[in-house]
């Protein structure tokens, strides 16, 4: 699976974040969690997500599953249902007794203005035009921006090429992660996702539950879809607009370490 580097009590400026993240180290991630206090009595945690450049972002989906690994790991917490927030608010993680975590990622946001996104009005699939094409995709906020391709088969996927230009598209005006979805059947798809900020990475938890949101509102997925990244598999649920979307799948701890900077 993909590795979330953790730690704790420290502060990093934007440069320190983007010297760990360099593979270089041999401990490259792609996304940096910060334990901070919570700011609220029904709160066990806050936490701070930094993508690999160094920008600080809302939502990280399998963080979240690697937080409650860490937290009960560190001894912070032994519950395995634990309340936490981000910058884009508060989610509930549970620990299930075969060491899954499953995540209530919250209600998606489909409105533009929210994602953001830039558009006349809401749809269920935009066209979306590049210097060299035009793109159709649906849209999402798991927190944090998505947009999700279909795709006929996503092992020659333009993923490094695509990914990027539709990640810093000026109809996103907070750039955007880009998932492409191939649909195997309405409860299984393949995915993968170029990230706002970090690159192609072997999984995403946010890109999973938006891509099964833009599949079911495009009536291609059913309400329970098994997602299939390059580094593993995430089971979503999502009974439709207005409601929750719970993720589950697995967490590993890889390894300690320390590092001088
Ligand atoms: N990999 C994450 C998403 C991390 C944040 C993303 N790159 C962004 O900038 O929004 C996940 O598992 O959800």
């Amino acid at each position: 699976m993909m590795v979330d580097a953790v730690s704790q009590n420290i502060f990093l400026t934007k440069e320190q974040i983007k010297q760990l993240a360099d593979r270089n180290f041999g401990v490259g991630f792609d996304q940096l969690l910060m334990v901070e206090p919570p700011y609220d009595p029904d709160l066990d945690f806050h936490y701070r997500i930094f993508n690999a450049d160094g920008s600080e972002v809302e939502q990280c989906g399998n963080g979240a599953r690697c937080f409650a690994k860490f937290v009960r790991y560190r001894g912070l917490t032994n519950k395995t249902k634990i309340n936490v927030s981000t910058k884009s608010g508060k989610i509930t993680l549970y620990v299930e007794q075969d060491g899954q975590v499953t995540v209530n990622m919250g209600i998606p946001q489909l409105e533009p203005a929210k994602v953001p996104f830039k558009a006349q009005k809401q749809e269920v699939t935009y066209i979306m035009l590049t210097e060299q094409q035009t793109v159709f995709c649906g849209v999402a906020s798991m927190g944090n921006p998505h947009a999700v391709l279909d795709v006929t088969d996503v092992s020659i996927a333009p993923v490094q090429t695509l990914g990027p230009q539709l990640e810093t598209h000026e109809r996103f005006p907070e750039k955007a992660n880009i998932g492409f979805m191939q649909v195997l059947s309405p409860q299984h798809i393949k995915l993968r996702v170029w990230e706002r900020g970090a690159g192609e990475t072997l999984a995403c938890g946010t890109g999973a539950c938006a891509a099964v949101v833009v599949g079911q509102l495009q009536k291609k997925l059913g309400p329970q879809v098994r997602v299939d990244l390059p580094g593993g598999s995430l089971h979503i649920r999502w009974n439709g607009p207005g409601q929750p979307v719970k993720m589950t799948g697995p967490a590993e701890h890889v390894f300690d370490g320390q590092l001088t900077l």
